[in-house]
């Protein structure tokens, strides 16, 4: 499928909702059968079989892979972030990007230890999205094509995609979507971000409130999204969409990343279904999103970087499972005797 970064509408992207590719049911119970003859007592992967038969499953394939991993980080500009919600100042997205470039950051660490493909989409850094609090974000045409855009991460061939963003003020962006998604009070959302103190933390509850209360009773998600912004949110929005079209499985990263997928989820609940949560983010709420989607993180490490160094170190973990599940010898293989043989007699000379 090619995606045209010229825009689609809405009903464009609301259509392919309706064509979404399912769970591989014949690939899931072929890797379950494969697991139970590995040379393991049964369910001692713990939960390293359970990633490979979901890669399997989504995926469509007996032998799931993880050859051309690719951690895709989205860097937007917030005109949010005027109004000091963040502990830094919006040049550091810039910033941040130019040190990816030149392999300074985490994620940049993690990838090469790794071994996974990194690529930085930038997204009009230079043209911050309105201030919410005035002014929707984007408008349709440009909201859908900024879908469109975060489509074109899955091209390539790739295999595996974990989402990552930059955006200094995207925090706050974030728990908009929350708040307007799932209601109770601004506080409920808003969290430190970057470490902004006490007071900066009440600017952003205000600010979160108010963007909120200008969008009145909107309760579309794609409306809520062109809304409250922002276009890191709206690219990774179109990967998720366009992984699950491609049979391309996705790894959320942290409390930013689960606001495209509390979007998609919104649209669609089981539109998510193809996406593993890589860790609970230490910002605050992102604990209260995950149980509204109903999932439940792989790890558990205080990180709240953001940059998909979450989704990395996921990846790395999908990958040792996908290993585990291809590599290993069956019981019939390499003549080990399964559970409940009878002890062969000992061999005498
Ligand atoms: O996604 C997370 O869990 C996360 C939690 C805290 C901070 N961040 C990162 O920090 C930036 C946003 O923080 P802030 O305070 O500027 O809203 C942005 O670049 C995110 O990648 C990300
Ligand atoms: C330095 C810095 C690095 C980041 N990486 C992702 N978000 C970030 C925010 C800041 C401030």
């Amino acid at each position: 499928m090619a995606f045209s970064a010229s825009g689609l509408p809405f009903d464009d992207i609301r259509n392919l909702f309706d064509e979404m590719p399912g769970p591989d049911e014949h690939a899931a119970e072929d890797i379950r059968e494969r697991e139970a003859q590995l040379t393991k007592p049964a369910g001692s992967l713990g939960q390293l079989e359970s990633l490979a038969e979901w890669m399997g499953t989504w995926q469509g394939r007996s032998r799931p892979t993880v050859t051309r991993p690719l951690i895709a980080v989205f860097a937007a500009s917030h005109g949010i972030a005027a109004r000091g919600v963040s502990a830094f100042p919006p040049e550091v997205t810039h910033q941040m990007v130019q040190n990816f470039a030149s392999g300074g950051a985490a994620v940049n660490q993690l990838c090469t230890t790794y071994e996974l493909g990194l690529k930085v989409f930038e997204l009009a850094l230079d043209y911050p999205t309105g201030d919410i609090v005035e002014t929707d974000a984007m408008d349709e045409k440009g909201c859908a094509a900024t879908i469109a855009y975060g489509m074109e991460a899955i091209s390539g061939g790739i295999d595996l995609v974990g989402l990552g963003e930059m955006g200094i003020g995207n925090t706050a962006v974030a728990a908009a979507i929350f708040h307007a998604l799932y209601g109770g009070e601004a506080a409920d959302w808003v969290g430190r971000g970057t470490g902004v103190d006490d007071a900066g933390l009440t600017r952003k509850a205000e600010a979160v409130a108010a963007a909120v209360g200008r969008i009145g009773s909107t309760r579309d998600p794609l409306e809520i999204l062109r809304r409250l912004g922002g276009r890191e949110i709206a690219a990774m929005v179109g990967t998720i969409i366009a992984g699950r079209m491609e049979r391309v499985p996705v790894i959320v990263d942290g409390f930013v990343t689960t606001a495209a997928a509390a979007i998609v989820h919104a649209m669609r609940p089981d539109a998510i279904d193809h996406c593993l949560f890589a860790h609970c983010s230490a910002e605050a709420a992102h604990g209260a999103v995950l149980q509204r989607l109903g999932r439940k993180p792989l790890l558990d490490l205080g990180l709240r970087l953001g940059e998909g160094t979450g989704a990395a170190i996921a990846a790395s973990i999908v990958r040792a499972a996908v290993a585990t599940h291809a590599g290993m010898a069956t019981f019939g293989d390499a003549g080990v005797a399964e559970k409940g043989s009878e002890p062969r007699p000992p061999t005498t000379h």
